[in-house]
C-alpha cells in the first residue's frame, strides 16, 4: 500500500524563522510560502535528493495544529507523508482494517495539488500519518 516517503513535516510558530534557520544554517533550498486556507496552515518545502521538509504554521482561526504549537511551542515534527497509488482504494481497506481517517473520510487537495487523507497518529505508532495520491 504504502510507497515513498513523500515529506516529513515540522509545525512551527514561525514560518519565516524556521525557512530562514534551514536556508541559513542548513544551506537548505526552501519555497516560497503557499497559504493553504483550506487546511488553515501556511507552507513552505524544502527540496532534499530524496525526499522533502514540510515546515507549517497556523493560518487563520481554528488550524489544525494550533493545538499541536501549544503543547510544542519551540515546533516539532508534526507528521510523515507516505505516497500510494490510489487514495481510495488505500483509505477503504484502511478503514476496514479499523483505522481512523480523519475529517470527513473525503480526500481533499494538499500543498502539490493531489489528493491527501489524514490517519489518526493513535493507530500509527503515535505518528500522524498523510497519504498522497501520485
Ligand atoms: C494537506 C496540506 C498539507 C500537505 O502536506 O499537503 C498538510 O500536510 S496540512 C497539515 C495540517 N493538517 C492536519 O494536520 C490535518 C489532520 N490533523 C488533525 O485532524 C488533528 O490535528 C489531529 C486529530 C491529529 C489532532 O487533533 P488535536 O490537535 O485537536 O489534538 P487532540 O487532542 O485531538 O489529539 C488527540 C491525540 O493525538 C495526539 N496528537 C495530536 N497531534 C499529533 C501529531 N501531529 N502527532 C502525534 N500525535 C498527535 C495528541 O497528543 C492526543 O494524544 P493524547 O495522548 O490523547 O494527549
Ligand atoms: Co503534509
Amino acid at each position: 500500500m504504502i510507497g515513498r516517503l513523500n515529506h516529513v513535516a515540522i509545525a512551527v510558530p514561525d514560518l519565516e524563522a524556521a525557512a530562514k534557520t534551514y536556508r541559513d544554517t542548513l544551506g537548505a533550498h526552501v519555497s516560497q510560502p503557499q497559504p493553504l486556507p483550506d487546511h488553515g496552515v501556511t507552507v513552505v518545502f524544502i527540496e532534499l535528493p530524496n525526499t522533502k521538509v514540510e515546515l507549517l504554521e497556523p493560518l487563520g482561526e481554528g488550524s489544525p495544529i494550533a493545538k499541536f504549537l501549544e503543547s510544542n511551542p519551540a515546533g516539532g515534527m508534526h507528521h510523515i507523508c507516505y505516497e500510494v497509488d490510489d487514495i481510495i482504494a488505500a483509505r477503504n481497506a484502511l478503514a476496514a482494517g479499523g483505522a481512523r481517517v480523519l475529517g470527513d473520510g473525503e480526500p481533499k487537495t494538499g500543498a502539490h495539488g493531489k489528493p491527501v487523507l489524514f490517519l489518526h497518529p493513535k493507530d500509527f505508532c503515535g505518528a500522524l500519518v498523510e497519504l498522497e495520491e501520485v
